[in-house]
């Protein structure tokens, strides 16, 4: 397919030689890899990545080290425009139970997030915005335990946006979700990565057609292979597994998941999951 004009600026994510162990295993070796602010004329455009890998292989942990929740062994996470080192609570990790706090409304939970990282009156002015853009106005005095899935979902990312700096981690945002409510999610994810261009979403999903068809870049954790053809410790994202899907012409293309080519990539990057 065509790719739509785009050009690229600042790093917003970048791993630098990331390794990890956990007593003496090696999960994750020498990972680098980097998003940069995707710029489309006359739109304000965020970045969208879809990351994958086998089960088990360590998708979680470098999650958990993009978010600054976890030291790596070895390298460096630099985030935001600055590319400062990551700290806790500078990247939103939404993650799959959409922990609230249960004796907070809807409304008190978000506005905790936004008081956090802006001032009195601006926070509510912020809580204000998402409620609205997330569609969640109508249930601000509910509690969570009253709110349906996709609306603690909602909820749930509104407030790690609240309080982060524009990079946000989902964790399986599509799991146990009916068809109606992963429109709902896309339309939530889209509407993220609108309305600020610096956004960044990173989605973890074993859900390759709905993610890839969001995503402007791919990353794919996998084992790399030695001579002999056996598979060397640690997962890795080569630089053939950093696919980018705006130079392909597979992003921000409306009916994506109808097209041939489309389908053909999806079934290759299945393959690639399952040789890796
Ligand atoms: N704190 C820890 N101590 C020891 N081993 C750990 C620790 N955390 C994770 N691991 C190991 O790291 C590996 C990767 O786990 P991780 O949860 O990142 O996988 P994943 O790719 O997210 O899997 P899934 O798709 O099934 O959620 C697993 O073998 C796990 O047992």
């Amino acid at each position: 397919m065509n790719p739509l004009p785009h050009t690229y600026q600042e790093p917003i994510l970048t791993l630098n030689k990331v390794s990890m162990q956990f007593n003496g295993e090696l999960i994750l070796r020498d990972i680098d890899a980097q998003i940069r602010n995707v710029v489309r004329p006359g739109l304000s455009q965020g970045q969208v990545l879809g990351f994958y890998g086998r089960s088990g292989i360590g998708k979680s942990v470098l999650c958990r080290i993009m978010a600054g929740l976890l030291a790596p062994s070895q390298g460096t996470v630099q985030v935001g425009a600055a590319q400062k080192p990551v700290l806790p609570g500078a990247v939103g990790f939404v993650q799959q139970r959409y922990p609230l706090f249960n004796h907070r409304t809807l409304h008190d939970n978000l506005l905790v997030a936004a008081l956090r990282k802006y001032p009195e009156p601006e926070a509510r002015e912020q809580v204000e915005t998402y409620l609205e853009r997330f569609c969640l106005g109508p249930h601000r005095t509910k509690y969570p335990a009253h709110l349906s899935g996709g609306q603690r979902q909602r909820a749930a990312i509104a407030q790690q946006l609240l309080c982060s700096e524009h990079l946000i981690l989902l964790d399986e945002p599509f799991s146990g979700l009916d068809v109606a409510m992963i429109d709902e999610v896309k339309k939530i994810i889209v509407e993220v990565t609108t309305m600020h261009e610096l956004n960044t979403v990173v989605i973890v999903s074993h859900d390759l057609a709905t993610t890839t068809a969001l995503a402007d870049r791919l990353w794919l954790l996998g084992f790399e292979k030695d001579a002999s053809g056996a598979s060397i410790p640690g997962a890795t994202i080569t630089q053939k597994h950093q696919y980018n899907l705006a130079e392909m012409g597979f992003a921000w293309q409306p009916n994506l998941e109808s097209e041939a080519e489309f389908a053909q990539f999806v079934e290759h990057l299945k393959e690639e999951i399952r040789g890796g």
